[in-house]
């Protein structure tokens, strides 16, 4: 047997390096920002750069932009018409997010609403090829039933965060006051049981759900 930590050096180790400029952002990140760790990070950003490929999405809907990691790695698949649409509510973050949006190539792609997200998504009027669903988790039911009308058919929705540092899995106790715990795991339940969709679970980082609207 291997131990994870190794198994996630290995998988690291071979997958393609991040491109020099989000590595730049990462740096900015973490000398600049409280929470750094919020970041996607090289591996699942690598994971959702290809997937991007592999969609080639016409238009992207992302909630939570942090500092933009997320948001650059999806932009890289989309198709030549293509946009992405990214929602923060911290004003502060706005300034760093459109200089490496620039610095990407991708001004005039790349939209960055300032608000709440369940104030932005109904005043959108698109439909999306692929949303990432990764701002505040207790709302992710919220998020979820607001945008899913305005997947097309076949479209993804990926939700960040669905482990929840294990706190998802069912041996884990939880404390009844742990709101964000239990919304996560109350979330993963309903989409499980939900027809409207087909799910797979990844249990990478910090679990990613792939949900594709049937
Ligand atoms: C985990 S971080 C996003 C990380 C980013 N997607 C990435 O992978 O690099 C979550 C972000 O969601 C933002 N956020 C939290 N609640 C929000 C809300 N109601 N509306 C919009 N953004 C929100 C936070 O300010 C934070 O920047």
């Amino acid at each position: 047997m291997y131990h994870a930590d190794e198994l996630q050096q290995y998988a690291d180790d071979h997958t393609s390096p991040e491109p020099a400029l989000l590595g730049r952002l990462v740096r900015e990140t973490h000398l600049q920002t409280l929470m750094p760790r919020m970041l996607s990070g090289h591996y699942q950003g690598r994971l959702l750069s290809m997937l991007s490929y592999m969609v080639q999405p016409r238009r992207v809907l992302e909630l939570g932009t942090f500092t933009g990691y997320s948001a650059l790695c999806l932009a890289e698949g989309l198709a030549p018409d293509g946009e992405l649409h990214t929602v923060e509510q911290n004003l502060e973050l706005r300034s760093r997010v459109e200089r490496y949006v620039e610095q990407a190539g991708l001004g005039g792609r790349v939209h960055l609403y300032i608000g709440d997200a369940e104030q932005v998504i109904p005043t959108l009027a698109e439909t999306w090829d692929m949303v990432f669903i990764d701002a505040d988790k207790i709302r992710n039911r919220v998020y979820y039933e607001l945008v899913l009308p305005q997947v097309r058919a076949g479209g993804f929705i990926l939700i960040d965060n669905v482990l929840w540092s294990g706190k998802a899995l069912p041996s884990y106790q939880l404390k009844a006051a742990d709101k964000d715990a239990h919304a996560v795991r109350d979330f993963n339940d309903f989409v499980q049981q939900d027809e409207r969709v087909e799910n797979v679970f990844l249990p990478i980082r910090d679990g990613l759900f792939l949900v594709r609207k049937r």
